[in-house]
């Protein structure tokens, strides 16, 4: 195997299509699921190696990397994806939900970049091209959400990482951000939030995980952008 690729939460949306897309390139890939979606079986299948991990629990997000580190010794990058879109209007114990919300967006990518430093590092040397890290944050990191306000700031928290774990490892492992507005709407979405949505960016539309796997093709192409956030929201700061 050659270094693989480790996205978080791929068994659905858009962490599904980055797989399936790397996996389509020939790129070995470790991928997280919480819920075995039928999509695992496919993914195994197509010879991609997925771990169960749910990062609700601080000794969770430990046993994940010590069972990461069974599986390889180095990694082309990492892809946080796993989120957790949660609202305080769904949480009456709003502490929990701040506590849930820090730890899957900030905590766990937080341990895992500090505890697999080793294998990007490996990857590096091996190649002599620098590894990656990539935060799939969210364009309410710079507006705040009156809606999801323990999501934002924890979204935050993973922008402010970014810049952080960007300066600490440079030049041999680069690490940037993703911070999307709408890519793609949740089943459950009615017509009314849908074309409310839709009317906040400039472009209008729901453009699909198409969106996240060329922004995540420029920054793995790159050996000079690091320490940054790519917007991809449809120009919604415009509207
Ligand atoms: N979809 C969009 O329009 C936008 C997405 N984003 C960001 O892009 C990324 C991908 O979005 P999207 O595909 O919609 O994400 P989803 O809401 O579909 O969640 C992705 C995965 O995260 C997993 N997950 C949630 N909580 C945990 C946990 N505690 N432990 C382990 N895994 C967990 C879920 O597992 P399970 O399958 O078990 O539920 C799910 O498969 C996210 O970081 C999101 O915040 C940002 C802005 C817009
Ligand atoms: N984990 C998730 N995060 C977010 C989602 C989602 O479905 N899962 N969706 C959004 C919205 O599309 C928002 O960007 C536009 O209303 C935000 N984050």
């Amino acid at each position: 195997m050659t270094s693989p690729i480790l996205i978080t939460g791929a068994g659905q949306r858009i962490g599904l299509a980055l797989a399936e897309h790397l996996l389509a390139t020939g790129q070995d890939i470790i991928v997280t699921y919480r819920t075995r979606h039928l999509s695992i079986d496919d993914l195994e299948r197509k010879g991609a190696t997925c771990l169960y991990a749910d990062f609700s629990q601080d000794d969770a997000i430990y046993s994940f990397i010590n069972e990461l580190k069974h599986h390889t010794t180095s990694l082309k990058a990492i892809i946080h994806n796993a989120s957790s879109w949660d609202c305080e209007a769904n949480n009456p114990d709003s502490a929990a939900l701040f506590d849930n919300m820090m730890r899957i967006h900030a905590k766990t990518p937080y341990l895992i970049n500090l505890q697999c430093a080793d294998l990007l590092l490996a990857y590096q040397n091996k190649n002599n091209t620098p590894a990656d890290i990539i935060h799939l944050t969210d364009y309410v990191v710079e507006t705040g959400s009156p809606k999801h306000l323990a999501y934002a700031a924890s979204k935050a928290a993973l922008h402010n990482l970014t810049k952080s774990f960007a300066a600490k490892y440079a030049p041999h492992i680069k690490v940037n951000a993703i911070a999307p507005s709408l890519i793609i709407f949740n089943d459950d979405d009615d017509e009314h939030y849908r074309a409310k949505t839709l009317k906040k960016s400039l472009m209008g539309i729901e453009p699909g995980c198409g969106e996240i796997i060329n922004s995540v093709e420029l920054l793995l192409n790159s050996h000079y952008i690091t320490g940054r956030s790519l917007p991809v929201d449809g120009g919604r700061h415009l509207k």
